[in-house]
């Protein structure tokens, strides 16, 4: 089979590059809905417990464990790890040490690899997936979080999702998606001295706003993005998911491959070659049409920083601060007043003027060895301004050796920076790192929302070398001004000693460790079921949030995505807007605190709600605080998508519909929101009609889970994969063709005997939910043992019928791990996930 996009190239029909990689992971269409393969899925601590909990509930194993790959980022402190005996004595705060012990334990139950803390791989989980060659041109690339962008670099569909497809993508290694708009974002010409990538993405942001690449992919074009390193490129598309794009992506080059040859992951000899050619065609054809095009140009980007708290409040660093009496709409005005009141900002204020008592360098944006060089040809000789506190957090372990083979730690320490351990760190805080309340940080990190940082902290993002500037002038400086000194100190500034030869030092790629039994072992639980369902909410109060750009950070502070449970977090919506500093007492000028919109059921809100980061705790929390229907004229992306993996309707409607119905609500009036109907109905009024995906409507009325209906496309998927083995093969973990010639082993002896188990354990099987154990004699024959069976539900043919299936989990006894054997079902679903009886799968 010849890949979908060679095919295709410079046909009538000319496509782009993430036509192109769509086209090659497409594994069935039916309804509007693509099922999409995932090639590789990132897995940390914050967005996986309550997917693996998923999992084992539903007795489900991961389908394609060389293709997943976990580590530690956001939780874990960042100070010295020399005395680290392990993760349970050294994490004091209680939640962050179950986070990361809970991860610890399910990557051992289910068989993954995982860089933890005692691995000099562990790093934030965007920066060692392409640093390892995990992250390939072409191919689709997720991880439960937002900036899962950054690996678009590569020429890869990489994009973020919430925990419920978390679980999807374990169990099925797919994902149900519509397909996106094409967006092309073209910067030509060339960027000034001291202008980098960073000050590239603020500016385009700056220009498209946050909601700009809303329900597009983009792609980066022209020569600036060419000139650009791996590294730079990265920076760029971490922060596509600030301009409102799921996923950002630059066509696969020279600078592309030089970068991966000789990763530990990466395909080696024969394979190599055939990849290149491959990663060759991927381009977008002459004449292929995106649906948004913006052009700009490289003079036009000075270095750029933030005075607002979203990250579109941007200004050259030569500029003022603005004034919200300019802005045009109220909303606008209305968000500007609030921001420069927690900015503590008065507006006219020269950018230049603004003194900071923090900077921060890292997080998954820009703490990669080129930001540290950056950084280093700045601070050279130089000290960090007095009454600064700043800080380096290297992006991994690998990237921390590195800095520290090139003597840059040293630079850092010497000019007054502390030089710390890889991880998210101050990014967001999950860890002891934090801005205190009103402190001021110089940040190389994405995000500058409200308490992004600690409660009451403020943040101005800017890049690496803006940073260090501003750590050695106490206030934020415009780093051209120090070029000519950093010329004499250090020649070129941010010169490149390439050393890829420490990166293709060869690593073992960890073997899983055996598979352990589970806890919950032969528990019949319900899946498809799980989900609630949606119809109607009637006569019922709805709360006006007259806010536009409302992010996941302000619905669910970090410090409640610490749980490893999917309730319980109602208190926690809109925490910081909800209540005093104090966390008890009501702020009474929050509308959710007011009569009768305590108890509302629907929210009314601005556009874009929802951005920000992918933590499915955002609908969680909603929900568990009684919300089930969230009315606005857009959405971001991830956040849409988690709500129906809820059971909860967002709908889009216009601005003019969404104000009448702020009217209305204020008004006390009650509304019906009918999804039978497709309708909001108000007495007296005209009824609204509404958009929804019909494939979503019909889950969210049925109460169908997305796992159980993939689960009945298995031989899709399965013949999906033995192509994409053929096709692309070094896509499959060294250990694939072992996973499955060990399930041959194990059952070609034996398949009847399986079948027989199956069968009898399905004719015993119990109406309710009654745990139904496992037969003792059925323990071992010949090679094969037995080590789990358990049974499970999926949704059957018939409309919300539950089919149950046995899943028994064989392993050779010469072989080290374990690989699921579904062979039989009851009720009318075909025996075996293949058509035969336990092989092969
Ligand atoms: C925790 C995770 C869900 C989140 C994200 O999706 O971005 C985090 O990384 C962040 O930066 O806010
Ligand atoms: S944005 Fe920050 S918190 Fe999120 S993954 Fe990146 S470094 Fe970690």
């Amino acid at each position: 089979m010849a890949p979908n996009s060679v095919r295709y190239e410079g046909e009538a029909h000319p496509r782009t590059l993430y036509d192109k990689i769509w086209a090659d992971h497409l594994v069935h269409e039916a309804d509007g809905v693509s099922l999409i393969y995932i090639d590789r899925h990132l897995v940390h601590e914050v967005t996986s417990p309550q997917a693996f909990e998923g999992l084992r509930m539903s007795s489900r194993e991961v389908r394609r464990t060389d293709c997943t790959l976990a580590t530690v980022d956001h939780n874990i402190p960042t100070s010295s790890r020399k005395n680290f005996k392990d993760t349970k004595s050294f994490i004091a705060e209680a939640d962050s040490r179950t986070q990361v012990v809970t991860l610890e334990q399910n990557v051992q139950e289910f068989g993954l690899t995982y860089f933890g803390m005692e691995d000099k791989r562990q790093g934030i989980v965007h920066v060692i997936g392409p640093e390892q060659g995990f992250t390939l041109p072409g191919t689709t690339v997720v991880c439960g979080d937002s900036h899962t962008s950054t690996h678009g670099a590569f020429g890869a569909l990489a994009f973020g999702i919430g925990t419920s497809e978390v679980e999807h993508v374990l169990a099925t290694q797919t994902l149900l998606m519509k397909k996106a708009k094409n967006m092309r974002i073209k910067v030509s010409g060339k960027l000034a001295e001291g202008v980098t990538s960073k000050d590239v993405i603020l500016h385009i942001i700056g220009i498209i706003g946050t909601a700009g690449g809303m329900g597009c992919v983009v792609e980066f074009c022209g020569d600036v993005f060419e000139n650009m390193s791996m590294e730079a490129r990265m920076s760029v598309c971490n922060m596509t998911i600030e301009a409102g794009a799921r996923a950002g992506m630059v066509a696969p080059d020279e600078t592309t491959f030089n970068y991966l040859k000789g990763r530990p992951l990466c395909p080696k000899g024969k394979d190599w070659d055939k990849a290149v050619e491959y990663w060759k065609s991927l381009r977008t054809d002459k004449g292929a049409k995106f649906d948004k095009d913006i052009h700009i140009d490289a003079a036009d980007i000075a270095p750029t920083v933030t005075w607002g708290t979203s990250p579109e409040d941007v200004v050259p660093i030569t500029g003022i601060v603005p004034d919200p009496s300019q802005a045009t709409d109220e909303t606008k005005r209305t968000g500007m007043l609030r921001a420069l009141q927690y900015m503590g900002l008065e507006p006219g204020t020269k950018m230049q003027d603004i003194t900071i008592q923090k900077v921060f360098i890292g997080s998954c944006t820009n703490s990669r060895i080129e930001d540290m060089r950056s950084v280093a040809s700045v601070v050279k000789g130089k000290k960090v301004s007095s009454g600064v506190e700043a800080m380096i957090v290297p992006g991994s372990g690998l990237v921390k050796k590195q800095a520290e083979a090139e003597g840059l730690d040293k630079i850092f320490t010497e000019a007054g920076f502390d030089w710390r351990e890889p991880g998210c760190s101050m990014c967001l805080g999950m860890n002891p790192d934090r801005l205190k309340p009103q402190e001021r940080c110089a940040a190389t990190s994405n995000r500058n929302f409200e308490g992004r940082q600690g409660p009451q902290g403020r943040t101005h993002l800017m890049s690496p070398a803006m940073a260090a500037a501003a750590a050695i002038a106490g206030k934020l400086k415009d780093v051209r001004e120090l070029l000519p000194e950093m010329q004499a100190t250090n020649g070129k500034m941010a010169e490149p000693t390439k050393s890829m030869d420490f990166y293709s030092e060869p690593i073992d790629w960890t073997a899983p460790k055996e598979v352990q039994e589970p806890p919950s072992e032969g528990v019949a639980a319900p899946t498809s079921a799980g989900m609630p369902q949606f119809t109607s909410l009637d006569d019922v109060v709805a709360c006006p949030l007259k806010k536009a750009n409302v992010d996941t950070d302000c619905i669910i502070p970090k410090q409640f995505l610490k749980t490893i449970q999917r309730t319980g977090l109602g208190k926690a919506a809109f925490f910081e807007l909800r209540y005093e500093d104090d966390g008890v007492t009501e702020r009474q000028d929050f509308v959710l605190n007011q009569e009768p919109y305590r108890s509302a059921s629907v929210l009314i809100a601005g556009d874009n709600f929802g951005c920000g980061s992918s933590r499915e705790h955002a609908p969680w929390a909603l929900n568990d605080q009684g919300i089930r229907c969230i009315i606005a004229p857009s959405f971001a992306d991830i956040f849409f998508n988690n709500c129906f993996k809820n059971g909860m309707l967002p709908i889009a409607i216009t601005k003019d519909i969404v104000e009448e119905l702020w009217t209305h609500a204020e008004a006390k009036k009650k509304l019906t929101v009918d999804l039978t109907k497709q309708e909001i109905r108000r007495e007296g009024c005209e009824a609204i009609p509404f958009e929804v995906d019909p494939f979503r409507r019909h889950c969210l009325l049925n109460g169908l889970d997305d796992i159980g209906l993939t689960l009945q496309k298995a031989e899709h998927i399965d013949s999906f994969e033995a192509r994409r083995s053929s096709t692309f093969p070094w896509l499959d973990g060294p250990r694939y063709s072992r996973m499955k010639a060990e399930v041959r082993i194990s059952t070609a002896k034996s398949s009847s005997f399986y079948t027989r188990v199956a069968k009898g354990f399905l004719g015993g099987l119990p109406a309710s939910d009654d745990r139904p154990e496992r037969p003792p004699a059925a323990q071992e024959e010949g090679d094969a043992e037995i080590i789990r069976i358990r049974t499970q539900t999926v949704a059957g043919s018939n409309q919300g019928g539950q089919v149950p299936q046995v899943l028994i989990t064989v392993k050779a006894k010469s072989k080290p791990h374990a690989v699921p054997v579904m062979v039989a079902s009851k009720g009318g679903a075909k025996e075996g996930s293949n058509g035969k009886q336990g092989t092969d799968w």
